[in-house]
């Protein structure tokens, strides 16, 4: 379980004074659940993201605390966390084909041999109806073709939460409906609690919250 408690984000102005951008008491996320945050540009929505993921933020002052299946992460480095996170573009090394990339993603954590990971990452490949790009750079593939492989490469990486920013918005209607299934099916599957940030309501799946007027995150 993902949870966050008593988060302020404040950002600094040219004066250094420091502004309220966001505020959120309280919210946890059960294993397989797919939380959802909405609320209108610049609100502050992709930099909670990057505080839940443990980016350093220059530009801001945080408060909070962030558990993660009862481990305090606020003192722990990014590759501590061990939290997946997609964003709406990029994801995969470009001097890597899809291949080198699935097995790459693999390596920190998977216990798989390595011809088990192949048939992983194959048997996900095949499920997305991309198996005939293993050899490809990601230069060579549509954006539809890339993003869906950079959130497979994602969840090979077998992170304990994810993150998503517009992962979907690359996506034309048709494929979108199918990537965004299949994406919140391999979540359930894999007990993996997430945050999703989107601005398209349809995108949304289980529980929405929003910023409201009073730069608070409540439930919708
Ligand atoms: N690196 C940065 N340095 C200073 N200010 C930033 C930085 N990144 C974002 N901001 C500002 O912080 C605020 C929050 O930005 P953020 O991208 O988190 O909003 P958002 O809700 O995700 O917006 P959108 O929906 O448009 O993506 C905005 O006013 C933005 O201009």
């Amino acid at each position: 379980m993902l949870n966050i408690r008593n988060l302020a984000i404040f950002s600094q102005t040219e004066s250094s004074q420091n502004t309220l951008l966001l505020r959120l008491n309280n919210l946890s996320i059960q294993p397989g659940e797919v939380v959802t945050l909405m609320g209108p540009s610049g609100v502050g929505k992709s930099t909670l993201l990057r505080w839940v993921l443990g980016e350093f933020l220059p530009d801001f002052t945080t408060q909070g605390e962030l558990m993660l299946d009862g481990r305090d992460l606020s003192e722990q480095s990014i590759a501590q966390r061990q939290i997946g996170m997609m964003f709406q573009k990029g994801g995969l090394f470009p001097h890597m084909t899809v291949a080198e990339n699935c097995l790459f993603a693999q390596k920190p954590r998977s216990i798989l041999k390595r011809n088990e990971q192949v048939e992983k990452a194959r048997a996900m490949l095949n499920d997305l109806a991309l198996n005939e790009k293993w050899d490809d750079y990601p230069h060579n593939l549509s954006g539809g073709q890339y993003s869906r492989i950079a959130l497979l490469c994602a969840l090979l990486a077998e992170p304990k939460a994810m993150l998503l920013d517009e992962p979907f918005s690359a996506l034309d209607a048709g494929l979108r409906a199918e990537v965004r299934d299949w994406t919140f099916k391999q979540l359930a599957a894999a007990t993996i609690p997430a945050l999703m940030v989107t601005h398209d309501r349809a995108d949304a799946s289980g529980r929405i919250i929003m910023v409201n007027e009073n730069k608070e995150i409540v439930d919708a």
